[in-house]
């Protein structure tokens, strides 16, 4: 358990209004009370003086919150100073003076995960919320935090354990002692079990998709309009324009917030045949975009045939444009679009939307947000596929066993040792 006291700023750098300053670790009163003088009444902001070496640095609301119910669980305290650097290099070099040590990244959060105020997924939803760009993303973080998945993850958990006590109970004690078919109880609750984590892990990656954001690339013929289109999309001139076939070389890439999705929109080099080294290295670098990206925008404008190196890209991931649709008739198979006139961009807009909407996460569910998830519940899934081939209860329990440990490392909790109190707490066999 760490014993030092640390301090970092809690509001953004730079010159503010105010700046707020948080400290947590045991000896957080006394430190206080080094620079303001007496504590304040428990989680009410006060006004004080604080001062170091007799010498006034700042006029600060001081807030007092004794652990355990503090964010970190410990003693914790916060200045809300003036903003201005020489107060916070002031108060900074005051705080050192007293011992207090500068907080290392995520440092008040790990201690509130090691007090067992919140579990990782919740530790991981507040550093979601911190980086959260749209409205998607805040709420699905905000969920997190909230709770939402270290709910489910202990469900699984609890019923895992209880899973296991019956299991070890069936090791443990002459079968005539138990009810019949027990073991068959087990089997028939993991099945369940199974099945609903199966059904989390399929959501087509969504939660993770919106946590990190979706990748749309632009690809087509060079002057196909890619990098006009892009522009129209972001409204502004992202990207260099030009009559010039072969105008863009490195991927450009701009964002876009699409119904509360973030989306990273790449504008690419036009595909052809380059003998130019620079050009075919940007070539390379768009086809390599493609592969990476969720979805592609295959352009291909009103005053050029189609083209086959755009058309290799027809995939399932793929939509087709029709750009400088102000130029003539385009064919009906895709949405025309002129980045001149503005017409079919709306449509674009919605189309893309919808096709974001589809791909990332929406309110409505707990979605899983991180690969590291994904791999400890395929972990838990695979363990829990081997019960019914197992030949001995002994390796059942031990499948159940690594399930839980598997779901354990998502939340932080591991918990197996609890299995031996409801072993012998819930089950009464008279013995
Ligand atoms: N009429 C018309 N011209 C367009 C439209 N979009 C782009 N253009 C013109 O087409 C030319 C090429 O546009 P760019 O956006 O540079 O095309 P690009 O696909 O990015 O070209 P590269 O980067 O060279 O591959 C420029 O002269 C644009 O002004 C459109 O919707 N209508
Ligand atoms: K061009
Ligand atoms: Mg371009």
């Amino acid at each position: 358990m760490p014993d030092d006291v640390i301090f970092a700023l809690a509001s953004g750098a730079g010159r503010a209004a105010v700046a707020v300053l948080r400290l947590s670790g045991p000896g957080t009163g006394a430190v206080v009370q080094a620079l303001a003088g007496r504590l304040p009444p428990p989680r009410h902001a006060s006004l004080r003086r604080l001062r170091h070496k007799g010498e006034l640095l700042d006029e600060a609301l001081v807030l007092w919150f004794p652990g355990p119910a503090s964010y970190t669980g410990e003693d914790s305290a916060e200045f809300h100073l003036h903003g201005g650097p020489a107060v916070l290099a002031g108060v900074a070099e005051a705080l050192v003076s007293t011992g207090a040590r500068p907080a290392e990244p995520g440092e008040f959060t790990r201690r509130a995960f090691v007090n067992g105020k919140l579990d990782l997924t919740a530790a991981e939803g507040i550093a979601d919320l911190i980086a959260a760009e749209t409205a998607g993303q805040r709420r699905q973080a905000l969920r997190q935090a909230g709770g939402a998945l270290a709910t489910l993850y202990e469900d699984w958990t609890a019923r895992l354990t209880a899973l296991l006590a019956r299991q070890e109970a069936f090791i443990e004690f002459e079968e005539e002692d138990l009810p019949s078919g027990l073991d068959d109880a087990v089997a028939i609750a993991a099945t369940t079990l199974r099945t609903e984590i199966a059904t989390h892990l399929a959501d087509g990656g969504r939660g993770e998709r919106l946590r990190e954001g979706l990748h749309i690339a632009i690809l087509g013929a060079p002057n196909a309009g890619k990098s006009s289109l892009l522009n129209a999309l972001v409204g502004r001139e992202a990207a260099i324009v030009s009559a010039r076939a072969g105008t863009t070389r490195d991927v450009v890439e701009a964002r876009l917030d699409l119904a509360g999705i973030p989306v990273t929109l790449a504008d690419t080099a036009g595909l052809r045949d380059a003998t130019d080294e620079i050009e075919a290295e940007g070539i390379r670098r768009a086809r390599r975009r493609a592969e990476q990206a969720d979805l592609l925008l295959l352009l291909f404008a009103a005053d050029q045939p189609p083209d086959a190196e755009t058309l290799a890209w027809h995939r399932p991931n793929a939509l087709v444009v029709h750009s400088k649709s102000d130029l003539g008739p385009v064919p009906s198979d895709g949405l025309p679009v002129s980045a001149h006139t503005g017409e079919g961009l709306p449509a674009l807009r919605a189309r893309l939307e919808a096709e974001a909407l589809s791909r990332a996460g929406t309110t409505a569910e707990t979605l899983l947000t991180r690969p590291r998830h994904r791999a400890a519940l395929q972990d838990a899934l695979a363990w829990l596929d081997t019960l019914p081939s197992a030949p001995l209860p002994e390796l059942r329990a031990e499948a159940l066993r690594a399930a839980l440990r598997a779901i354990g490392r998502i939340t932080g909790r591991v918990g197996v040792e609890a299995v031996l109190d409801v072993v012998f707490g819930e089950f009464c066999i008279g013995k």
